[in-house]
């Protein structure tokens, strides 16, 4: 995308070891994305999403790369506004004690934005006298979900945070999201496996692959069509994950080893990054 001045995300050169001196979990990613755009990111499991949302989210360090969101260092200069919701905080212990969810939801500033949150309440079907300690998985999602959507965010960073949601409340969540995305230009990426119902979310769509981008933040669906049928995501998944396994093969082949390999000596990503996740974002 041209002229950075119009980017919301810019990032330029970011390559990230979660070992030191390890392989890279992200090799020399650079991309840039527009206020309003809804980004998917499309790959396999290990191909780099979480990690780069989280870096996004300023989660992780990293050196030597340039890391902007509305122009601020997400590091040194943590932009406001920037929203991440990925899948370790329903294992954080706090949010599975004995706490009714009204005084959890004010307890983050619920009564600050009101109209918002009585809206997504609504959306997600969440009662407020629920008990989180007394409730489902998908139950708990529906609580982040309205606790970190419902200040109004600038960038929405969401990591797999539908997946436990049923077909009727994912839905009309993807439909809220869409609205607020264009009405107040605010910008969303979105790392999901899940691809139905997603056809008219997306601005873009991106594949990683080995921790790049095999496509980058794509136009979509104007720069994925060659012949008269308008692509599905699904289908277009489906057929980068099938080149992605074939490519992997290819490297094990060649006795090349494949990203994916997990280093048992070092935390999991849950381990470590559960630590520094603040629940209250
Ligand atoms: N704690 C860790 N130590 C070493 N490597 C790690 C660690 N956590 C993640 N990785 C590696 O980083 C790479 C990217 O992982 P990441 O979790 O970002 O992938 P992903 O695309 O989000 O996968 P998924 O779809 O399964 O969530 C993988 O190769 C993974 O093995």
């Amino acid at each position: 995308m041209s002229g950075l001045a119009e980017c919301t995300i810019a990032v330029e050169c970011l390559t990230y070891c979660h070992v030191p001196n390890g392989p890279p979990s992200l090799d020399n990613i650079t991309f840039h994305l527009r206020p309003g755009s809804r980004t998917i990111l499309v790959g396999a499991n290990g191909a780099g999403k979480s990690t780069l949302l989280q870096i996004l989210a300023g989660k992780r360090l990293v050196k030597d790369a340039e890391i902007r969101i509305n122009g601020r260092d997400v590091f040194r200069d943590s932009p406001p506004g920037v929203t991440f919701l990925g899948t370790e905080w329903a294992m954080n212990p706090v949010v599975r004690s004995d706490i009714v969810v009204s005084t959890f939801l004010d307890s983050v500033g619920g009564y600050k934005y009101k109209e918002r949150r009585d809206k997504l309440l609504d959306i997600l079907d969440v009662d407020l006298d629920w008990h989180m300690h007394a409730i489902s998985d998908g139950e708990r999602r529906r609580i982040q979900l309205c606790m970190g959507l419902m200040a109004p965010w600038n960038v929405l960073l969401l990591d797999e945070v539908t997946v436990d949601l049923d077909v009727m409340v994912r839905d009309e969540l993807l439909t809220f999201l869409r609205n607020d995305s264009i009405a107040r230009g605010a910008t969303i990426i979105y790392a999901t496996h899940i691809f139905d119902g997603l056809n008219s979310f997306p601005t873009h769509v991106a594949h990683m692959r080995f921790g790049s981008f095999a496509t980058e933040p794509t136009a979509w669906p104007s720069g994925f069509t060659n012949g008269p049928q308008t692509p599905t995501l699904y289908n277009t998944a489906l057929q980068w994950l099938r080149e992605d396994r074939g490519y992997r093969r290819e490297l094990e082949k060649q006795g090349r080893k494949s990203r994916g390999a997990r280093d048992e000596t070092v935390p999991s990503d849950s381990e470590t990054f559960y630590k520094k996740y603040d629940y209250s974002h």
